[in-house]
């Protein structure tokens, strides 16, 4: 029996991610929250001829808490998108305070659950979520993830469209490591399961990682004002949240980029924080996935001095965005008590 549990349910992504999550046989039961609409889209995708049982939610009479409840694995879209000329560091001034609000309900209610966050600025968001659980006295940094997944889609899709194939983009593996936005995302394109045609010269590869690194500015320019990416996104989220999902059922094997607390395995992070030369308390880096979550961080490995560039380039932005999350909890002015 798997309980999967969507945050922000009735929004661009929530929707279709929902709709995915109730084909995945895995899951027998699927619980949808959102401040609006939640109704309608549960009963919806209700009728779908799969097996699991639908419910959904609104915040009144404990809504959050009828969600949580019994949840095995969380995933969080909740909040809001860029616009044209905005970043996503830009969100964090609304988002932060509602992925802290859904934290603080996880960790009282569903503390074991596996928990995916899409929220932006993801960089900061799962640090949000890490400090929350750990005033709850609940913090597992194993099952807590990061989802940059739409970037490794990403990956796969324009080296497929290079070597002139798309049938191959399912194959396609190219890890893509740091964080998730702009100059954090870092394609380890040498180290693709398929290797760039000679004809890719240094201008068109670096054209590539700008693709890669700006994806998203590009579907939130083509919206015009109505949102960023949401269906590729839902179709990451449900790809991400699967394999977790098949590691947590025992299947061996299991890697994939995701953004997570270097505490999950202080061994691998020994080994990867060698290689960066710096300290991070969060990376996106392959991770091995086992029934617990987090088994292990793998280590960059050999990359070109073009990457390791890159790598440098993403280290300052990606502290500025983790202590902005951390401090975001940990230095949070306690409400004075209203007479
Ligand atoms: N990690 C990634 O790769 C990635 C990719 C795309 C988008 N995103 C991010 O995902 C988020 C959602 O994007 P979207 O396009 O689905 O936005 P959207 O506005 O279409 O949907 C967001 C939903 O969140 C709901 N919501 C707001 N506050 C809530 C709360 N307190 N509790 C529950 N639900 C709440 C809204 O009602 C809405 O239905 C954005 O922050 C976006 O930047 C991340
Ligand atoms: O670009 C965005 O704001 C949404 C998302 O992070 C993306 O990469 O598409």
């Amino acid at each position: 029996m798997v309980k999967a549990v969507v945050l922000g349910a009735a929004g661009g992504i929530g929707q279709p991610l929902a709709l995915l999550l109730k084909a995945n046989p895995l899951v027998t039961e699927l619980s949808l929250y959102d401040i609006v609409n939640t109704p309608g889209v549960a009963a919806d995708i209700s009728h779908i001829s799969t097996p699991a049982k639908v419910e959904g939610y609104l915040p009144a009479d404990d809504g959050l808490k009828k969600t949580l409840t019994g949840a095995d694995i969380v995933v969080i879209p909740a909040g809001v998108p860029r616009k044209p000329g905005m970043t996503r560091d830009d969100l964090f001034k609304i988002n932060a305070g509602i992925v802290r609000d859904l934290a603080n309900g996880i960790a009282a209610t569903a503390p074991k659950a596996f928990v995916l966050v899409i929220s932006n600025p993801v960089n900061s968001t799962v640090p949000i979520v890490a400090e929350v659980f750990k005033k709850a006295g609940v913090y597992d940094p194993k099952r807590l993830f990061g989802v940059t997944t739409l970037d490794v889609v990403r990956a796969s899709t324009f080296v497929a469209e290079i070597v002139g194939d798309l049938s191959l983009s399912k194959d396609v593996v190219v890890p893509v490591v740091g964080g998730h936005s702009g100059v954090t995302i870092v394609p380890l394109l040498s180290q693709s399961s398929h290797p760039l045609p000679a004809s890719v010269d240094t201008t068109s590869l670096d054209a590539l990682v700008n693709r890669i690194q700006f994806g998203g500015d590009e579907v939130v320019k083509a919206k015009g004002g109505a949102g960023s990416a949401t269906l590729s996104m839902a179709y990451a989220g449900a790809e991400f949240a699967s394999k977790v999902l098949r590691a947590v059922k025992g299947e061996e094997g299991i890697v994939a980029p995701s953004y997570v607390s270097l505490e999950a395995d202080p061994v691998g992070a020994a080994a990867l924080t060698k290689e960066l030369g710096t300290e991070l308390a969060y990376f996106s880096s392959n991770v091995e996935l086992g029934p617990g979550g987090v088994v292990k961080i793998n280590p960059l490995g050999k990359i070109t001095e073009a990457e390791q560039t890159l790598i440098k380039a993403a280290i300052p932005e990606l502290q500025k965005n983790i202590t902005t999350g951390v401090t975001f909890i940990t230095e949070a002015k306690v409400e004075e008590p209203r007479l």
